[in-house]
Order: C-alpha cells, then sequence, then structure tokens
C-alpha cells in the first residue's frame, strides 16, 4: 500500500493498541490522517488467526461508512487469512432472514448498532471472545446516546431510544469495568461537550442525565 512511515496518530495510538497491557484509547485527528488505517490494523493484530470466532467489533453510526471501513480491512488483511463479515441492514429490508442463518464466525465484524443487536439478540453474534471494540466516528453515536439519555430523563423511551445502551450491556464484564471508569467517562463527556461547543454545564448536569444513563446502563 506504499506505506513509508505512519501518521502523527498512527505512531502515537498504534503501540497503545498493539503493546499489553491493554488501554482504552479516544483518539481524534483530521480527516484523512490516517485514523481508520490505525484501528483497522489494531483489530488484525489483536485477532488470533487460529480462533475461528468474533474477536473484533467495529461499531459504525452508518451502512456507507460501515462497508467502506470493510473494504480497507480487506486490503490490508489480504495476506492474513482473517475471516471478516459487515453486519448491516440489507437492502431488500428483509432483516429478519438473520434468524435463518448460522452463528457469525468470522473474526473481525464491522457494522451498524441495530443489525448487531439484533444479531446479539438472536445470538447470532457471540461477544465472548471479543478482544477488542471500536466505535467509529463516536462522537456521532454519542450524540444519539445523549439524546437518548436527555430523553431519559423526560421519561420518553420509545422516541429516541438507541440501541448503543443494550450493547454496552452485552459486553464482557472488563469493558464494563473499564467504561465505568470515572476518567474514561469524564473523557467522554469532554468529547460531547467539545463537538457541540457546549460551555454551559447546566445543559448536561441538569439532570445528570448522560452520566447516570452510562452507569445504569452498565450496572
Ligand atoms: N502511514 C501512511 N502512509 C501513507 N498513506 C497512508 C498512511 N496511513 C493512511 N494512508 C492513506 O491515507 C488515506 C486516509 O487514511 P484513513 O482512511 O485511514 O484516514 P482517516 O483519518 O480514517 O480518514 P477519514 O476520517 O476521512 O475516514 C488512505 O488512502 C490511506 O491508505
Amino acid at each position: 500500500m506504499k506505506f513509508h512511515k505512519p501518521s502523527k496518530i498512527q505512531a502515537i495510538s498504534l503501540p497503545m493498541i498493539m503493546t499489553p497491557p491493554y488501554k482504552d484509547l479516544i483518539a481524534q485527528a483530521h480527516n484523512g490522517s490516517g485514523k481508520t488505517t490505525c484501528f483497522v490494523l489494531g483489530m488484525l493484530s489483536r485477532v488470533d488467526p487460529k480462533l475461528q470466532r468474533p474477536q473484533a467489533l467495529c461499531i459504525c453510526p452508518t451502512r456507507e461508512l460501515s462497508i467502506q471501513n470493510m473494504e480497507v480491512l480487506l486490503k490490508m488483511g489480504k495476506y492474513t487469512g482473517i475471516s471478516s463479515e459487515c453486519a448491516v441492514p440489507i437492502e431488500s429490508g428483509n432483516n429478519d432472514r438473520s434468524r435463518s442463518r448460522p452463528p457469525i464466525s468470522a473474526q473481525v465484524v464491522i457494522g451498524t448498532p441495530g443489525t448487531i443487536k439484533r444479531l446479539m439478540s438472536q445470538k447470532k453474534l457471540g461477544v465472548a471472545d471479543m478482544k477488542v471494540l471500536v466505535f467509529d466516528e463516536a462522537d456521532h453515536m454519542l450524540a444519539k446516546l445523549m439524546i437518548f439519555a436527555l430523553c431519559y430523563d423526560l421519561g420518553d423511551f420509545s422516541t429516541f431510544a438507541f440501541p448503543l445502551p443494550f450493547l454496552v450491556l452485552q459486553l464482557p464484564v472488563k469493558w464494563q469495568y473499564h467504561i465505568d471508569d470515572e476518567t474514561v467517562l469524564n473523557r467522554i463527556l469532554q468529547l460531547v461537550k467539545w463537538y457541540y461547543h457546549i460551555n454551559d454545564e447546566s445543559v448536561l448536569n441538569r439532570s445528570r442525565a448522560f452520566e447516570e444513563l452510562m452507569v445504569d446502563a452498565l450496572w
């Protein structure tokens, strides 16, 4: 692929992704700076090729982004033998077909929250062997989670219910513990504030909804 040296974001984050003890990481950089390449390499490097089960999961806010990331994964993983599957809504709209499919054995799964939630509910996507979880464009997904949190405060569950709390709930216990970490929660909160240019603390503190929902969703 004619890469001669890592970009700045790659040079900083790849060693963190690939060297144990593994840590949670939030990476933010400009478009085209090499983030996708970075987390794709990270996922490929952490998969055990001998274990034919889902081990890395990348959740993207849209179908288009999932397909685009899958193309990068196929290109970078071409000679690795690592299997992958794109879990996005199918075009015919008959998504219930997934009930009759066999469980996913692909080692890397990239997809959208709703489809991943459905596959997990139907026990078609196991998370017991997951080693890496990537939220691509996490700010977009957190925005939806925040809307959910604010609606939760207003007592309106049905209109904006978003699968993210469900997904987080299903994760292996160690991840739940990580996200419950005060520092990580604060970082996420900072990211949302930065993204929405929120200077007024009361917007988020009005109900403590965001933080409470995160904690509620986890325990
Ligand atoms: N270290 C590198 N050296 C040369 N080219 C690179 C390097 N890393 C990534 N690229 C190339 O740069 C382009 C952008 O990379 P990538 O898609 O990973 O960036 P991104 O930050 O995820 O961008 P976007 O936010 O627009 O999706 C791709 O064509 C990729 O192949």
